[in-house]
């Protein structure tokens, strides 16, 4: 099995890129992380909407969806043929820059973008059933609260832009722990490091808003759809760390590892508990999501 991830640069199978690339210079870009299972990419319609938003947010050129779709296409059709092994699973990587050029911080006028696909291998195990896609289930876990806080910038909060040093210093701080929990300088509860948080308490279902820090992940976008096609809806609200105490469930999730129940918050309060009774039906109805929603890849 090839550990090392393997990358196309600009629809080429090259792990080259100038130095005076301003995703490397300034971390003038942004990515998603996206899950390709059994030749099918999940979840596209929110990794697709995030990229386009993040493109016209950072006043980057238009993405062409036509184009970088055939890209992975190729790029998947190529990386089948030259794996041995029967692997059914991949984590995409979609990094998209502003290129070369300006001067200093100042863009170029007209920007050459950028595009990178990076394809890793997943350690988790999925499986391609007759009729189905099977998806991991994640054990619930017990996670601390960060020292290491999110920014406050309107300007960026939502973005999964390039600068994402928080979450690397926040990382850092976890020792055997899969994940924590990141507040920002006002007190409110962000998200998990790489990961969104949900609540429920009281019978509703909660989510940090992220006007001011955080990232928009793209399971959250899809969780908060099905939220509200279950009629219930989902609340972003602000919330502070004392509000999860007594929650009924608590539970981060991502496009990689889906919903990860909490099941132990360790906090400088004291650790608390969650029976997350709330959190299987979630897990079903994610997995059916992604079951029936995939983008098919295979080159025709
Ligand atoms: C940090 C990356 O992406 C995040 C990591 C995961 C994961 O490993 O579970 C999932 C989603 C991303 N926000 C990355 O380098 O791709």
């Amino acid at each position: 099995m090839n550990a090392q991830p393997i990358i196309w640069v600009n629809g080429r199978r090259q792990a080259d890129l100038p130095v005076t690339d301003r995703g490397l210079q300034y971390g003038d870009g942004f990515f998603t992380t996206a899950l390709i299972v059994c030749g099918r990419l999940l979840n596209w319609q929110a990794h697709w909407r995030r990229l386009q938003n993040s493109a016209v947010r950072l006043k980057m050129p238009e993405l062409c969806q036509a184009s970088l779709l055939a890209e992975i296409k190729n790029a998947l059709a190529e990386l089948t043929s030259i794996e041995t092994h029967a692997d059914n699973a991949w984590i995409l990587k979609i990094l998209i820059t502003r290129g070369s050029g300006g001067r200093g911080y100042q863009p170029p006028r007209e920007a050459e973008i950028t595009r990178i696909l990076q394809f890793s291998h997943t350690t988790d195990a999925f499986s391609c059933g007759a009729s189905a896609i099977e998806l991991p289930i994640q054990a619930a876990m017990s996670i601390p609260v960060c020292i290491t806080l999110s920014g406050m910038q309107p300007q960026l909060a939502g973005i999964k832009h390039l600068n994402r040093l928080e979450n690397v210093l926040a990382r850092a701080e976890l020792e055997e722990s899969p994940e924590g929990l990141m507040l920002n300088g006002a007190g409110e509860v962000i998200g998990g490091t790489q990961s969104n948080l949900f609540v429920v308490k009281d019978g509703r279902l909660l989510t940090p808003i992220l006007d001011l820090s955080g990232v928009e992940g793209t399971c959250r976008y899809q969780l908060l759809r099905l939220a509200e096609e279950q009629m219930q809806g989902a609340q972003e609200v602000r919330l502070k760390l004392l509000d999860l105490q007594g929650a009924d469930s608590v539970f981060l999730a991502n496009a990689v590892r889906g919903i990860m129940p909490v099941r132990e918050l360790k906090t400088g309060m004291g650790t608390w508990h969650f029976a997350n009774r709330e959190v299987a039906e979630w897990q079903r109805l994610w997995q059916k999501f992604q079951r029936e929603n995939g983008l098919d890849l295979h080159v025709d």
